[in-house]
């Protein structure tokens, strides 16, 4: 589903005549299988938000490739990587990024819209994921107006509404309680479970790494090897 093939990023910094070159990751190599939730760990500053934002083609790798969904992505332009990102990815993140001037509906409906959904479809979808993730009524309530359990439920619609096949997230349940993180994970494994969606999960809490069927640690840039047989017979 994915694979990255010995991909490295640097970041240039400073102006130009005086750039200063950081390098932030070295050869990665790695998979993740269709239904696979695989967790990423590693101190601040390994490099792990660099790589989601290599996967999702915000940023390009200095060298290297990666394949999704059997596209090899780094040579997709800007336009094509938008439709691209639409129809593969959901992103969940941990300050939710909701629209604070969108309710909860208007935000979940939002990448309806932006694939061009007709008015009828996109009530219909809306409506069912609200209830999906137990928020039916709530749909008329401002960010602003959710808890922040709530708030992440919202985010994860949004992230599902388009039904990509890879969710991708970023400290999903860092700003959450312990009661609400513990219910998020559930619903993680539900949509693993139950709909086979693929999940590539950053994070710090050791509780979210160990929903993963593997986790792979980052340490200064470069990917921890693990030797197969521990891995399940996966790729690292
Ligand atoms: N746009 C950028 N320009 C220059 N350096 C950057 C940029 N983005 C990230 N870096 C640097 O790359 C390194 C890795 O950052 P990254 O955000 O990927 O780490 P992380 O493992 O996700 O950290 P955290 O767990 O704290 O979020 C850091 O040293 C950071 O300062």
């Amino acid at each position: 589903m994915i694979e990255v093939n010995g991909v490295s990023h640097q970041f240039r910094i400073g102006k130009r005549g005086s750039e200063r070159i950081v390098p932030v990751l070295h050869q990665i190599d790695m998979r993740v299988g269709e239904g696979e939730i695989v967790t990423i760990v590693g101190r601040s500053g390994s490099g792990k938000s660099t790589l989601l934002n290599l996967i999702s083609g915000y940023i390009r790798p200095t060298t290297g490739g990666i394949r999704i969904a059997g596209q090899e992505v780094t040579r997709l332009s800007e336009g094509q990587w938008a439709d691209f990102r639409l129809a593969q990815f959901g992103f969940v993140f941990q300050s939710f990024q909701l629209i604070p001037s969108m309710t909860a509906y208007e935000n979940v409906e939002l990448p309806l819209i932006l694939k061009g959904a007709s008015e009828k479809d996109r009530r219909r979808k809306t409506r069912a994921m609200l209830e999906r993730v137990g928020l039916e009524s709530f749909g008329t309530h401002y960010p602003g107006e959710l808890s922040g359990g709530q708030q992440q439920r919202v985010g994860i619609a949004r992230a599902l509404i388009a039904n990509p096949p890879i969710l991708l997230a970023d400290e999903p349940t860092g700003s959450l309680d312990s009661d609400n993180e513990r219910s998020l994970l559930e619903l993680i494994r539900e949509l693993n479970r139950d709909e086979g969606k693929t999940f590539l999960i950053i994070t710090h809490d050791d509780q979210v790494a160990s929903i993963g069927h593997r986790t792979l640690t980052i340490r200064d840039g470069r990917l921890e090897r693990v030797p197969l047989q521990a891995t399940g017979g996966g790729w690292l």
